[in-house]
């Protein structure tokens, strides 16, 4: 059975079409890449499969069982890191158990021990252990979206949704927090879903991409098959040259013509 099924998906919004009768389904454990530019749809989807969105029509269904509720299960990562400034990265790591200890003893810190080691445990896992103390104020960009990575993880997910979790992000730190997720998601067995609108970090990291334009489903497809073609479809009439990095393996995905137009980003 699959992890995630999203069946005829549709959300309006008065006469803006958000998402158009969106289908796929996902099996355990992959690392999906929701690619698409600005206004796509990208984080109504992810909103609809967190339940934090209503969907228009259609459904998503986890483990076969329909999502009507946020769920502990499904654990979401925003771009603005949505974490405390004035919390230490240890207490916004622990405030991630919020779902399954209740916001009384999550705020007075008193989950059980184990919960406490599993907020140090992600830390760990997100290589920010020794900076546990410290303010998130204090911390980079980078560290911050680190521990809203950590604080996720603190919620035991099994299925992990990142909503263009590197856009604020320069390029080095945003590499490294696309590498602390697949890390952490092959280490977790995680069933993964980011999206991104850089198509250089998306190729590197993503093993499956599914691309939307104007609200539609344009490519499903894994790594070989996001053709420059592909990403043309995705990203319509805006100038690709120079998203794509091209690498030996890449030669069969040349167009005709397009000798020496690859560029590295
Ligand atoms: N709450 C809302 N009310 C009205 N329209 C909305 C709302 N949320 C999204 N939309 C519209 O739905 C469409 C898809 O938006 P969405 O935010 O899902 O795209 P996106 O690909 O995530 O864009 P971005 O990368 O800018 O976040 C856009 O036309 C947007 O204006």
């Amino acid at each position: 059975m699959p992890k995630i099924v999203v069946d005829n998906l549709r959300k309006t919004y008065g006469d803006t079409v958000a998402l158009d009768d969106i289908s796929f389904e996902v099996p355990a454990g992959e690392f999906v890449i929701i690619l698409g530019v600005s206004g796509s749809g990208k984080s109504t989807l992810l909103r609809c499969m967190s339940a934090l969105t209503k969907p228009t029509e259609g459904r998503v269904l986890i483990d076969g069982e329909p999502m009507v509720t946020t769920q502990p299960e499904v654990a979401m990562i925003f771009q603005q890191h949505n974490i405390v400034g004035d919390m230490t990265a240890y207490s916004n790591a622990l405030s991630g158990g919020i779902n399954r200890a209740g916001l009384i003893e999550s705020v007075l810190q008193l989950q059980e021990t184990s919960e406490k080691q599993r907020a140090l445990e992600a830390l760990d896992t997100v290589g920010l252990l020794d900076e546990a103390e410290k303010k998130a104020r204090r911390m980079s960009g980078g560290q911050q979206q680190r521990v809203g990575i950590a604080r996720a993880l603190v919620q035991q997910p099994e299925v992990l949704l990142a909503d263009e979790p590197v856009a604020s992000l320069d390029p080095g730190s945003a590499q490294d927090v696309m590498g602390y997720l697949e890390r952490v998601a092959t280490s977790r067995d995680l069933t993964s879903f980011i999206s991104l609108h850089q198509v250089n970090i998306a190729r590197k990291y993503g093993q499956r991409f599914i691309g939307l334009h104007d609200g539609e489903k344009v490519f499903d497809g894994y790594r070989d098959e996001l053709t420059i073609d592909a990403i043309d479809r995705i990203y319509g009439d805006i100038d690709t040259e120079g998203m794509f990095v091209m690498d030996e393996a890449d030669a069969s995905t040349r167009r005709p013509g397009d000798e020496g137009t690859e560029a590295s980003l």
